[in-house]
Order: C-alpha cells, then structure tokens, then sequence
C-alpha cells in the first residue's frame, strides 16, 4: 500500500516477531494489534521476521484488522512466522528493508525477539538516518517521504524461550517452556522410577542456564549443569558423582541430570549429554538413558503466566512507541517486579552481552552477579536441598531447632513443595522438621506430629494437593489449650503454616494467646497459599498459579467447543471466594468477553443489559463465521444471592432472542488442582527457604521465652512474684509474620499489623487490590464497553 494513499496524520504501527518462537509471541501480537486499533493507528504484521522485512511488500508487510488476531491467545508457536534472517546481518539487507518499511508506510516498528533480534533492532534503528540518506541520495525515495519518515521508532518486547535477557526478570515464552520441562521429566521420572534408572536430560538455553536451574528445582533433579556455574572443582565428574551415589544410598531408586545446552565446565569446554552418560553408566554403573527434549520445550500453549506477561507487555509497547519522539531512546518492555516497566533497549541488549563476555572470559561471578537477584537465590536453594541427604535426621545436634510445619485451608498447588522445601532445608542445616497432620483438630485429636525422612519426601515437589493433609479449622476452632499443649509436648521452636485466610487467623490467634500460652512464643511465619489469592499482605499466593492454568485449560476447551457451535457463550463460574483475582487473571489469559468479579459490588442490571446487546450484536456480525464462541466468567461470589451461572446463562439465552445461547460450565475443585505449575513449585521453594531463615533469625535471640519461662517458675516456687510487662510482649510481635511476596521481593510484616491494619476481616480480603488495572486491559482487548 502506498502512503500517499493514506491520511498523513494516521501512524501505522508494525509489529513483528524474530528468532525462535517462544509461546505467547501469538498474545503478544494480538495484544500489540488491537490496542494500535483501540488508539485510533493502523496495525501492521511483518510477516516471517526480518526476511519479511527484506522482502517487503503487502504479502509480507500487511495491515490487519481487529478479527485477524482472533483466537490467538490460546494459540503457540507465532503466526505470523518467524525466522533467522542473515541478509538483515548486513547493511545492504538492512536498506532494503528501510525501502519496503517506506513503501508500506510504516512509522513505527515493534519487534518481539530475543537477544539476537533486538540487538538487530538496535542497529537498524541508530543506523536508520544513514540508511534513508542513502535511499534519497540514490533517489530511491523522494524527499517528501525522506521528510515523513526521518525518524523510524522502534520498541522491543522479547520473545524467548531461554529468559536470557538482562534487564528483565522474565521473557515470553521461557514459563511455557518451564512447564513443557517439568511435564517431561515427571513423565520420565515414572519410567526412570520402574527401572531404577538414570536419565540425562537435554534441556535449551544456548547461553543461558535458567531453564535447567528452574526445572532442577521444580522436579528436584540431582544435578544440573548451566553456563554460569560451572563446578568449581577440576572434576565436574567427581562432584555429580558423590551427590547422585549419595541419593542413591539414602533410597532413591531414579537419577536425574539436567544439562543445559551451552553447559561448559571451567575451563570453558562443552558439557554434553554423552559425556554424562559416561560417567553415570561407567563410573557408577547406573543404567543410563539420555532424552534431548528439543523443540517440544518451544510448543503448545502459553501458560497463563506468558499470556498475561505478553498481553501486559504488548500493550505497554504501543504506549511507549506512540509517546516516543525522534530523540527517546529505544525501549524495551520489561518485567521487574511484578510490574511492567520500560527500559533502554540499548543498554538492555550490552548488558546481556557482558553476560556471554564474562563467561567467555572465565569470570563467572562476574556472569552470576550480572544475572538478576532471584536467579542466585534459586541456585543456592538448589544446592542446600541437593546437598540435604548429608545430615540425616539422627545426626541432628542440640543447636539444630525444632521446626513444625501445619498446612491450613483448602489444597493449593506448591503446598508440597514448600513443606519439602522446608524440611529438606532444615535437614541440610541440622534442624528438626516436624510435619503436623491433618492441620489444628490433626494436631489435638491425634498428636499427629512426625519428623518426614529424606526418603520419604521423594517426589513431593511434583506434587499436587497436600500429603500432609490439610483442614480449614482454625486454631481456636481445634482448641488454644490443646494446640499449646501439643507445642510444648513437641517443644517446636519455630512454627511455619502454608495456608490461606483460616491460616493468617490461625496465626493472628496464636500470636495473641502468646500472653497466656509460653508454647507460642517461638517465631512463627505464614507462607500465604490459597488459590483466592486474598491473603493480605502478599500479592501472590502459592496455589494461585495452579489454578490459573487449570482453569484456563478448562476455558480453552470450552471456548473451541462454544466456537465449533458457533452461536454459543458459556458462562464459567470461577472460584475464589470474594476475591475476583482468579476471575480476572482468566478472563485476560483466556480473552473472555465479560467477566463479573465481587469486588465491583452486585452485577449491575444496566451493565448486563450492555454486555447482552454487545454479545448480540459481535454474534450477528460474525453471521457464523468459524471460530467465533464466547466466555463469560463469573466468580461465584458476584451478586452470589441473586445469580448462579445456570440462571444467567438461561437469561442471555433468553435475552438473545436467537442470536446465540449460553450454557454454563462449573469446574468446581478441578481448579484446585492437578499437578502443582513450575511457579508453585519454585515459589514455594523460594518462600521455604526464606521461612526457615526467619525462624533461624528469631530464635537466635529468642532469649524472651526462657527468661520469662524462668521467672515462672521462680514464681511458682515462691522466690518472687512475676508480673509480665507488656514490653515483653511487644517485643514478640515481629516474630510472628506473613511472608509476604512484592514484586519479585519477600517481605515479612508482623501479622497483628496484617491483621489488624491490612485485612477486611468481614469479606476475609485484603484492603488494597493490586490487579485491577488488568480488568480494564482485560475489557479493552474484546471490546467490552463499561456502562
Ligand atoms: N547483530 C545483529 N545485527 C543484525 N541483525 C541481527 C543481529 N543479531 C541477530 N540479528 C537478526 O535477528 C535474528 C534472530 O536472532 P537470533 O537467531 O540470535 O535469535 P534471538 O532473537 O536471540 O532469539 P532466540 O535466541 O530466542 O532464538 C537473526 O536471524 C538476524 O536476522
Ligand atoms: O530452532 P533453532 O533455530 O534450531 O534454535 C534453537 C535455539 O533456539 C532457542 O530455543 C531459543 O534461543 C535456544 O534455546 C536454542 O538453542
Ligand atoms: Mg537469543
């Protein structure tokens, strides 16, 4: 299409997609798309990369409307294809392009990528006013059009399966292929399991090593070789040996080694998978098989986590290139923090090339120290647990503490991984982990109390739901006296609960019965875990990415079938109590039309007469065009006394007058469910981790306990009267804490503070909601209108 042929004062805005695919460049693109039609631009798709912009032209430089990106969220790979360009490596193909991008009238480009790409972004757009020149100069263009677009803006959002870039804590597509990683190796742990084997498991990352760390925790592999870390030793050979014929002494009939694929020893040489093998079938007489899982780890769906991280993304990326003028450096669409933020795409891109440098040059604390917080932390954490086995339980001394860990409320996903975190944890450093069954009432009417063995916890990473039992009975509920009785019986000295909402009351009683109970002055912390995520205080909850991606799943299945029929909607009722986090995570993960949460008070007669006439009108539009279905969520706590999803969905089809149907769809407990995500699984290590570490902190000048449990008994013994001051109490309060996630930070606040300051103790929900920005994106990208 020919720019004179277009209004002058229209941006056209391009997006395209580069290197690898990575799932979740599809909900970028549509992302980027409809937010450029919401802001009044034209959208344009580059098709095939950078070879689509050497080629050029409208079979590979196309304007798109709304319905081209239509079903894309739940789509993998990219569609609008992707490749390794090498003409663009050249200037000359880097002018060609500037000539294709001129003719199609394009103003601004959005490139998602990895490194490679956005390092090739970088360049085109600095070399840009030679480029132009060089086309006027050769009166390739006229001076107009040399005029018009002097200026080229260009965005980056990266797109990349190996989360190799500097600068943000995340790419698109690096969870999804988390998740592929972790299915494969539970899959392979069944089949290592019934032939007492070991496996060598080949996993991507060129030059990044944070898939093979983050799938050595999540499936508690034995060992793991990544770029950034190599065994310090000469001998990587000796190192994986003692660990693996460790395990294997101490019961465990499966070994696995997870080898990255730019994994190099320390001076620099490949690490491969056949090298391993040797050494495990050789050396250790293991029966050893080697599976390179390849390219499954780029396919299938997005997981919630990359759908909602590139729709967030993508719309940011429109807003910065809209507001960019010739002189804004070049962004790039970060996540730090939990927050999507803006950072120079030029600095990003060296930043990751000091990387490589450092490794190249042998400085590999240099390399470590350039990647970001939570990757260091992850890898201690993974070398503490893997080295757990050495102190076994009998060799815990008098300095090591004793440890009780309860799970409270309803199952979420992660739960068993931070009571194997934590216990495996305490084990490596010599204290004693106490699980307690079945919750409180467990604990009263049964002592059910009992150290887990290393062996034992074989497993438990992967899985779902709570092995040591869980119940939503709070502590006063099971009864204070018995509950400390059980204590001192125990004599715990630190107390960890995982739980939801019934667990920050639990403890807000325990740390209140402190007064009359001695039992309950030992630190004690909460590791939030409820899929309603409406624990105050955090803004994650384990269990919540769990049911996330269970539930968007089961809406992925209900939207193909209401698209097959064609004139449908569903109405899917999501759990959550009164807290509409779930719904709304969904309704963008899943591109609901509507969603209906608690938060925004009853369902408004008005707003539901508008959301019906909407749907109305999109299914007479679509005149039974193929895929073309509708969801609409609702927390089953939104206008609860006035609306079930079957009433509603008999009301829109009643309402629709024959334009559609609408049946609704209950998933129930399936959210809480199936096997824990690889966020729960590494989360819950992570807030383990931090737990015990609290609990070791507190109880170091936990003097307060024994001076007062003295003084007692001086009393007791008619030496001297005592009388409590309400300082000693005071000076407690800090020990009893919620260990609070913010951003990519924990944070631990006191839980009076949580409870009394934070909490609406009525509708059991935090004060102050974190995510409702993400309603209005949510409604943006389908269209939806607000009364
Ligand atoms: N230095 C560069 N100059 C110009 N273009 C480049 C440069 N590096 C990469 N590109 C372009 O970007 C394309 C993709 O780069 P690369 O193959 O490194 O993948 P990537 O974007 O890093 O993604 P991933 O590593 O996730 O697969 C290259 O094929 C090339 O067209
Ligand atoms: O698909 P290709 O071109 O073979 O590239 C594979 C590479 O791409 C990535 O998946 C992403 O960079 C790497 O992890 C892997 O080394
Ligand atoms: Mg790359």
């Amino acid at each position: 299409m020919n720019i004179n042929k277009k209004e002058m004062n229209q941006k056209a805005v391009a997006v395209m997609t580069s290197g690898g695919d990575a799932p979740g460049m599809n909900a970028n693109v549509r992302a980027i798309v409809r937010t450029i039609i919401n802001k009044g631009a034209r959208a344009y798709c580059v098709m095939e990369g950078y070879e689509g912009l050497v080629k050029g032209g409208p079979e590979y430089i196309k304007e798109c409307n709304w319905e081209f990106v239509r079903g894309w969220l739940s789509e993998g790979g990219t569609n609008i294809g992707t490749a390794r360009c090498m003409e663009f490596k050249q200037r000359e193909g880097r002018l060609t392009a500037c000539k294709n991008l001129i003719d199609a009238g394009i103003d601004a480009l959005i490139v998602c990528g990895g490194d490679g790409s956005l390092t090739g972004a970088d360049l085109f757009r600095s070399e840009w006013p030679s480029l132009i020149k060089e086309l006027l100069d050769t009166n390739q263009i006229t001076s107009e059009l040399y005029e018009r677009y002097k200026h080229l803006n260009i965005c980056g959002t990266v797109g990349s399966i190996d989360n190799d870039m500097s600068t943000t804590d995340a790419t698109i597509g690096a969870y999804s292929a988390l998740d592929r990683i972790c299915t494969a190796i539970d899959y392979i742990e069944a089949t290592a399991y019934s032939h007492s084997r070991a496996f060598v498991v080949e996993v991507m990352g060129r030059n990044c090593g944070w898939l093979a760390l983050m799938a050595g925790i999540a499936t508690s592999a034995d060992y793991i070789f990544i770029p950034e870390k190599p065994a310090q030793t000469n001998s990587w050979e000796d190192q994986m040996s003692e660990i693996v014929t460790r395990h294997r002494a101490n019961g465990k009939r499966t070994t696995i080694v997870i080898v990255a694929e730019g994994a190099i020893d320390n001076n620099l040489n490949p690490i491969t998978c056949d090298d391993v093998h040797k050494v495990l079938s050789n050396r250790l007489k293991l029966d050893t098989r080697i599976t390179i899982l390849g390219h499954v780890q780029r396919g299938g769906t997005a997981v919630a986590y990359d759908r909602i991280l590139s729709t967030l993304q993508g719309v940011e990326a429109v807003n910065a290139i809209l507001e960019s003028t010739p002189e804004t450096p070049s962004p790039l669409i970060a996540v730090n923090e939990n927050k999507i933020t803006r950072k120079p795409l030029m600095e990003s891109v060296a930043l990751t090339k000091s990387v490589a440098d450092a490794i190249a040059a042998k400085d590999f604390d240099k390399a470590m120290s350039l990647r970001d917080v939570e990757f260091k932390e992850h890898l201690n954490n993974f070398m503490a647990i893997n080295s757990s086995d050495k102190v076994l339980p009998k060799e815990i001394t008098d300095k090591g503490l004793n440890i009780g860990i309860i799970n409270i409320g309803a199952p979420a996903g992660g739960m068993n991984s931070a009571v194997y975190s934590i216990t495996t944890y305490c084990m490596s450093q010599g204290h004693n982990a106490l699980a307690i069954h079945n919750g409180f009432t467990g604990l009263v009417r049964h002592d059910s109390v009992h150290a887990l063995s290393w062996k034992q916890l074989i497993g438990w990473q992967s899985k779902g739901g709570s092995e040591i039992g869980t119940n939503r009975h709070t502590a006063s509920e099971a009864g204070i006296e018995e509950v400390a009785a059980m204590f001192q019986k125990h004599k715990f000295d630190g107390l960890v609960i995982i739980g939801g909402f019934e667990a920050l009351v639990s403890l807000q009683e325990l740390q209140e019965a402190r007064k009359d109970y001695l039992a309950f002055r030992i630190p004690m912390v909460l590791i939030p875990a409820t899929l309603s995520n409406n624990v105050p205080g955090t803004e994650y909850s384990l269990g919540s990415d769990t049911a996330l991606n269970s539930l968007m799943q089961y809406c992925d299945i209900i939207k193909q079938s209401a698209s097959s029929t064609r004139a449908r909607a569903f109405v899917v009722e999501v759990q959550g109590g009164n807290s509409g986090y779930l719904t709304t995570l969904a309704s963008l993960a899943c591109g609901a039309q509507i969603s209906y949460v608690p938060e925004e008070g009853n369902i408004s007669i008005l707003q539901l007469e508008k959301d019906i006439q909407n749907l109305k009108e999109s299914f007479k539009n679509a005149k039974g065009r193929d895929r073309f279905g509708k969801l609409v969520l609702k927390a089953t706590n939104a206008s609860l006394k006035t609306w079930d999803s079957h009433t509603l969905a008999k009301v829109l089809t009643e309402e629709a007058k024959g334009a559609f149907d609408a049946k609704a769809a209950i998933p129930g407990h399936v959210q809480q469910g199936g096997l824990p995500s690889p966020i729960d699984r590494t989360r819950g290590t992570r807030l383990a981790i931090k737990a015990v570490n609290f609990l070791e902190e507190f109880s170091k000048n936990n003097a307060s306990k024994n001076e007062v449990a003295s003084a007692l008994l001086d009393a007791k013994l008619g030496k001297t009267e005592y009388i409590e001051s309400n300082d000693a109490l005071d000076s407690l309060i800090e020990t009893a804490a919620v260990l609070g996630t913010q951003g990519s930070h924990l944070k631990f606040t006191s839980v009076k503070k949580i409870y009394e300051t934070d909490s609406d103790l009525i509708k059991r929900m935090p004060k102050d909601i974190h995510w409702t920005h993400i309603r209005n994106i949510a409604d943006e990208l389908v269209g939806r209108e607000r009364v």
